[in-house]
């Protein structure tokens, strides 16, 4: 990967001298440019009632080992060049906000076994890589639409995710607690080595395909994905008697991957790759800036501009073709493929109207971009009895329509960013289990969005691996 061209190379000298080869500090020259964005505006930035306790805090931060490595973000950029190509297809998903007190290895476990049986199903029914991200080991916090929580008369600062501050409705819990980044770096430690553990150690072989769907056998979705599994367990069975070798089954790549909103702790996690002398928030893999806080002149894009990671925007139905093009000028000014992500999420209605302006400027202009579908953002409404939720066949049409846009003009659908979970919750309408706005309340987990369950997602994978042949 030639990475030659990527944002604000610095000269091999700006590695702090310490560290040698290896993974660093940045060095004080390096660190001027990384701190830029503090001078700058920036939205959804939690209220700390003690500067000296995030001071100190971060100043940990800033002296812990990575939780991912340059070379692991590098690999991940070349696989979303891939897909930008048309050659592999992006499958992000994950919780909508992870919870500290739910990262135990089986929760952690089933959201990989959803992530792993819908890329079998992807790769399967369209015989296309899948390129795996979880938002996973990172995803803590969020950004609101206002500031505060009004009940009961009562108003205190809103929840922004377990980085920040906790969900309890106390003055207490609220406060934005600076000791809640360390907690959130060591629970994104222990994650992502459960997430090695998952991926490296024999669970996510390719000939346990029948193991992942134990359990969950009731219903169309796994009869489904059953038969799937049959042909592959065939094709492997037919390969191992003719001698093919398959060690390299036992693996799979999992990328970790969250938004990029605090920025304390993400300049904190930032590191030198002694290799290039380029800084990468160590962090996650793959880092994106929301729709909220994309502005051109704000702090996110200032300091995602600054490290080499392979980073995402995702861009909502009032983007207009020159916001993308500005955007992809700071944040790719190389036009490095696999460097930056589009993650449209227009929504159902407005999908097939926005996206296609927007598409077809951005490819005139020569854009290397890789466009991936959010279908949950855009499709958020509130229930008759009250849950915020989301309509399972609105969230399959704006897929369709995004693969519509793309098929008129000639340009790559290249993957798929969801919220998701692997277990049974209730909280979107719809899918072949028929959630109703009564059955919302039987099991609605999520602290601020809904998550598609465990077999909506397998259901979406099937329609999607559709879609996919198709291109
Ligand atoms: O996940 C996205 C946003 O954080 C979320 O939709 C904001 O939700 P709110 O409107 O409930 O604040
Ligand atoms: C907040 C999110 O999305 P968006 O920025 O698209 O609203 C999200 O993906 O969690």
């Amino acid at each position: 990967m030639n990475t030659a061209a990527l944002p604000h190379e610095p000269p091999r000298s700006a590695v702090a001298a310490r560290g040698g080869p290896g993974i660093d500090v940045p060095s004080a020259a390096l660190a001027e440019g990384l701190d830029h964005f503090r001078a700058l505006p920036a939205l959804q930035q939690p209220v700390w009632p003690d500067a000296a306790a995030l001071a100190e805090v971060t100043g940990r931060l800033a002296q812990a080992a990575p939780l991912v490595v340059p070379g692991d973000c590098d690999s991940l950029r070349g696989r979303l060049a891939a897909a930008g190509r048309g050659e592999a297809f992006v499958l992000q998903g994950g919780d909508c906000a992870e919870i500290f007190a739910e990262a135990s290895a089986t929760r952690i476990r089933n959201k990989i076994r959803t992530l792993l049986q819908m890329a079998v199903v992807l790769t399967h029914g369209a015989s296309t890589p899948v390129v795996k991200i979880g938002r996973l080991a990172g995803q803590y916090a969020k950004p609101r639409s206002s500031d505060v929580e009004t009940r009961d008369g009562v108003t205190l600062p809103a929840y922004r995710g377990d980085m920040i501050n906790g969900f309890a409705f106390t003055p207490e819990a609220r406060t934005p607690d600076p000791g809640r980044l360390e907690q959130a770096y060591r629970i994104s430690a222990a994650t992502a080595n459960v997430v090695r553990a998952f991926t490296t150690g024999g669970y996510a072989d390719l000939r346990q395909v029948h193991e992942w769907n134990r359990g969950f056998m009731r219903n169309p979705a796994y009869a489904r994905y059953e038969r799937t599994a049959n042909e592959i367990d065939r094709a492997i069975r037919f390969m191992e008697a003719c001698g093919a070798d398959f060690d390299a089954l036992r693996t799979v790549e999992l990328f970790l991957s969250h938004e990029a909103l605090v920025l304390d702790y993400e300049r904190a996690l930032t590191r030198v790759d002694a290799r290039t002398g380029q800084a990468y928030d160590t962090s996650a893999h793959f880092l994106w800036i929301g729709e909220r806080t994309r502005q051109l002149d704000g702090a996110h894009v200032d300091f995602l501009s600054r490290v080499a990671n392979p980073v995402g925007v995702k861009l909502g139905p009032t983007t207009s073709p020159e916001d993308a093009l500005a955007l992809a000028a700071r944040l790719n000014p190389g036009n490095v493929p696999g460097r930056l992500t589009f993650v449209t999420r227009m929504g159902a209605g407005r999908v097939r109207d926005v996206l296609p302006a927007l598409v077809e400027k951005v490819t005139a202009a020569g854009v290397a971009v890789t466009w991936v579908t959010d279908p949950m953002h855009g499709n958020t409404i509130t229930s008759a009895t009250g849950y915020k939720t989301r309509r399972f066949a609105d969230v399959l049409d704006e897929v369709q329509g995004f693969f519509e846009v793309h098929r008129a003009l000639g340009t790559v659908p290249g993957g798929l960013h969801m919220e998701l979970t692997g277990d049974d919750v209730t909280e979107v309408l719809g899918g072949s289990e028929e959630i109703d706005e009564a059955g919302l309340a039987l099991r609605y987990e999520t602290l601020v969005d809904p998550r598609l369950n465990h077999q909506q997602s397998l259901e979406t994978a099937f329609l999607v691996a559709e879609m996919l042949q198709a291109r």
